[in-house]
């Protein structure tokens, strides 16, 4: 297995790089909402997080209505998180202005 399931301590330790999601799920993924001008800029902002999760081939649990997209990430692979989620949370945040 190429990334493996993160344990409680290790999750801890890059919650705190990623300040702006939070435990999902009992600890078996992360979670953050984003608001948009519009439903445009949503959509502009779901398509760029769609290439990012191509090309990590990693994909994002999401929700979108109108202007707001909620998003959350879990490794299905490991049934919990691994290192990819929190590559793919740290690639969103830099497409947004920290909020
Ligand atoms: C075959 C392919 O690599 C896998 O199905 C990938 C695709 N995207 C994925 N995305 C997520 N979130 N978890 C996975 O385990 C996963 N696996």
């Amino acid at each position: 297995m190429k990334y493996e399931k993160l344990d409680a301590a290790a999750i801890d330790t890059l919650l705190t790089e990623r300040r702006l999601w939070e435990l999902a799920r009992d600890g078996a993924a992360i979670s953050r909402s984003f608001k948009f001008r519009d439903f445009g800029e949503a959509f502009a902002f779901m398509t760029r997080c769609a290439l990012i999760a191509e090309k990590l081939d990693h994909h994002p649990e999401w929700f979108n209505v109108y202007n707001r997209v909620d998003i959350v990430l879990s490794t299905h692979a490991v049934s919990g998180l691994s290192a990819l989620d929190f590559k793919m949370a740290e690639a969103i945040d830099r497409l947004t202005p920290a909020d």
